[in-house]
């Protein structure tokens, strides 16, 4: 595959390797793939639309009820210029809403995630849970696919990510302001958890890096996923899929004088599920990067630090 045209991928296919192979080749070349007939449900996700944007227009004191700095990000409310990519000099022009998992409160792992906290918004519980229920569905046949790609059992990812600590990120990018100056939407970085699953990135901006250190537009089709392998699960194929780095850039002309709205679901292992690199992905070309492994929470944590939203 060379790497100028990412290949649209129906997930509506009969042929379980044939998907595998498609959906592996594309994320190998590019840690992304653009994903159609996904089976979301239209009418839920035009629902999560309209709540985000409600979300998003209530006043700043009403959404920061729902910021807590003992939460580290990781729930409700994260204003404008809070989160900074690793390494970058600007805060990014965004802020987000984190839905996570509703736990029951009897489950081992109960303590090892937050609570939930919901904003002033009607029927914002509801539609966001049955949402997280969906993407995590859908994450799990596309981990069951690369499982495939990997010659793993087809069910291999899911007790790794039975009651995974994932994260619905609901993303605003205001329109430019005066105070943008040097600032971009999403600074360059790579995502942290196993993949991501992005609706919304039809709106111009999203971007990967290319080897060669050149951009390429990520555009998926209306009502598209644009799904992107993170680091957990390049630590766990030891690169044989990379996590591809990728940005939001600001949008130029008439376009700067709208809202960018997105939602990646971070679809995460376990708490306790260790990163330990595959067999399958050893060889004498490519000899173990991570001899050690490492608890996806350990992990996750010591990420959280790098990106100003946990302190150490
Ligand atoms: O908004 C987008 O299109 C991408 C967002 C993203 O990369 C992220 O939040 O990690
Ligand atoms: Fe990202």
């Amino acid at each position: 595959m060379d790497m100028s045209m990412m290949p649209i991928i129906s997930l509506r296919h009969d042929d379980a390797d044939a998907l595998g192979q498609q959906l592996g080749d594309s994320f190998k070349t590019y840690g992304f793939a653009t994903v159609v007939d996904h089976g979301l449900d239209p009418a839920l996700v035009a629902k999560a639309w309209a709540l985000t944007k409600e979300l998003f227009e209530l006043p700043e004191s009403e959404k920061m009820g729902g910021y807590d700095k003992a939460l580290a990000g990781q729930r409700g409310y994260t204003p404008f210029k809070t989160e900074i990519a690793k390494g970058a000099e600007f805060h990014d022009l965004k802020e987000f809403w984190h839905v996570g998992r509703t736990m029951d409160p009897s489950s081992p792992l109960a303590t090892s995630m937050l609570p939930n906290v919901w904003p002033p918004v009607p029927e914002f519980k509801e539609t966001f849970e049955t949402l997280y229920a969906e993407m995590d569905k859908v994450g799990a046949r596309i981990l069951s696919s690369i499982a495939r790609y990997l010659e793993l059992p087809a069910d291999w990812f899911d007790p790794a990510i039975a009651d995974g600590n994932s994260i619905l990120r609901l993303l605003h990018y205001p329109p430019i302001a005066g105070d943008a100056e040097g600032c971009i939407r999403a600074g360059a970085h790579e995502d942290i958890n196993l993949i991501t699953l992005l609706l919304g990135a039809e709106e111009a901006g999203l971007q990967i890096l290319r080897p060669d250190g050149s951009w390429m537009d990520v555009s998926p089709p209306e009502g598209g996923l644009a799904v992107n392998v993170g680091d957990m699960l390049q630590r766990l194929t030891n690169h044989v899929l990379p996590s591809t780095t990728h940005r939001v850039v600001n949008p130029s002309g008439e376009r700067s004088r709208f809202s960018r709205y997105s939602m990646p679901y971070f679809l995460h292992a376990r708490s306790d599920f260790p990163i330990a690199t595959l067999p399958q992905c050893i060889s004498a070309d490519n000899p173990n990067r991570y001899p050690d492994p490492i608890l996806a929470d350990d992990y996750l944590k010591e990420r959280l630090i790098e990106i100003g939203l946990l302190k150490a």
